[in-house]
């Protein structure tokens, strides 16, 4: 079933057009990946999804057409967005009780949350000294708060090291496994093969490319890669195909092979050659 459905959905910011008649499907439990470079349109359609942003075109959400988000409905999903919202000065735990007050959640819920992320024994501190993986976690675990079946995750990972990543990723699977729809942005395109069921690229407003990550790699067969180290310290790429016998069978005929190893296409490479440009 769908979670999510986008038909014809554009957004301009006055003369300029920012989203050009986007259809897209979520379907529900799944976890979706929006991937674009910095300035596609990303956030914007997070924004309209979530009720922030006026747009043309229709969403329904819920199989339910969204013109009036209505704050019972709102109570519905979570999100964590760059702006984390929090008063600056006060602490972890004054913020989330806030949040929690505002939706009719338990303290105890708060308590929970806090341990499931790690944050209880900061609870105290204030929100400006928190490291950026700290901040990361304080904004999931306000997202998931109120236990909505629906998360938007705008970049939940930007400008995280590879640990802190890992457990936000370990998260992000968990609550998917107990059935919450998750939609991300990323431009992390390593990111988006682990974690998704389905991804759609956005270039300059428009969705380029749609489908699952590991289908869409093998899909681009000829963008799969040979490298070769020779014995003598050389690297020798070549394109997976017939083409490349002849070049493979000569340096074996050498005998002058150390590794030799065979890729897949990745998103970044095919975001690349649908687009003509890359990610960042
Ligand atoms: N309120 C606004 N007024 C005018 N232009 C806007 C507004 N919000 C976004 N834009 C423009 O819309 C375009 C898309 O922005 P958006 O934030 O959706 O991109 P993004 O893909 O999320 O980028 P990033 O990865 O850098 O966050 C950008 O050119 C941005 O400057």
């Amino acid at each position: 079933m769908n979670k999510i459905i986008m038909k014809h959905v554009s957004k301009s910011f006055g003369q300029t057009c920012v989203l050009s008649s986007i259809n897209l499907e979520i379907q529900e439990g799944e976890i979706f990946g929006l991937l674009g470079p910095s300035g596609a349109g990303k956030t914007t359609i997070v924004k309209i999804l979530s009720g922030q942003l006026s747009y043309q075109g229709s969403v329904w959400i819920d199989q339910q057409e969204c013109k009036n988000h209505t704050d019972a409905w709102l109570k519905t999903i979570g999100m964590s967005m760059d702006e984390f919202g929090f008063y600056r000065r006060l602490s972890i735990w004054d913020n989330l009780c806030m949040f929690a007050k505002l939706r009719g959640v338990s303290k105890q819920r708060v308590i929970d949350v806090l341990r499931q992320l790690s944050l209880y024994d900061e609870r105290k501190s204030a929100i400006c000294n928190l490291s950026k993986g700290m901040k990361q976690r304080l904004s999931f675990a306000n997202a998931i708060l109120h236990e909505p079946s629906l998360i938007f995750l705008d970049e939940p990972t930007n400008g995280l090291d590879p640990n802190t990543m890992k457990e936000l990723h370990d998260m992000i699977k968990h609550l998917n496994e107990q059935g919450t729809t998750i939609f991300l942005t990323t431009h992390n395109m390593e990111e988006a093969e682990k974690l998704c069921d389905h991804v759609a690229l956005l270039n300059e407003g428009h969705i380029v490319l749609y489908g699952n990550p590991k289908a869409l790699c093998c899909q681009y067969d000829h963008l799969k890669t040979i490298t070769i180290q020779t014995k003598d310290h050389q690297k020798i790429e070549l394109p997976n195909t017939a083409n490349s016998a002849q070049q493979l069978s000569d340096v074996l005929r050498r005998n002058n092979i150390e590794t030799i190893h065979s890729s897949e296409a990745n998103l970044e490479q095919i975001f690349r050659e649908v687009t003509g440009r890359g990610l960042s």
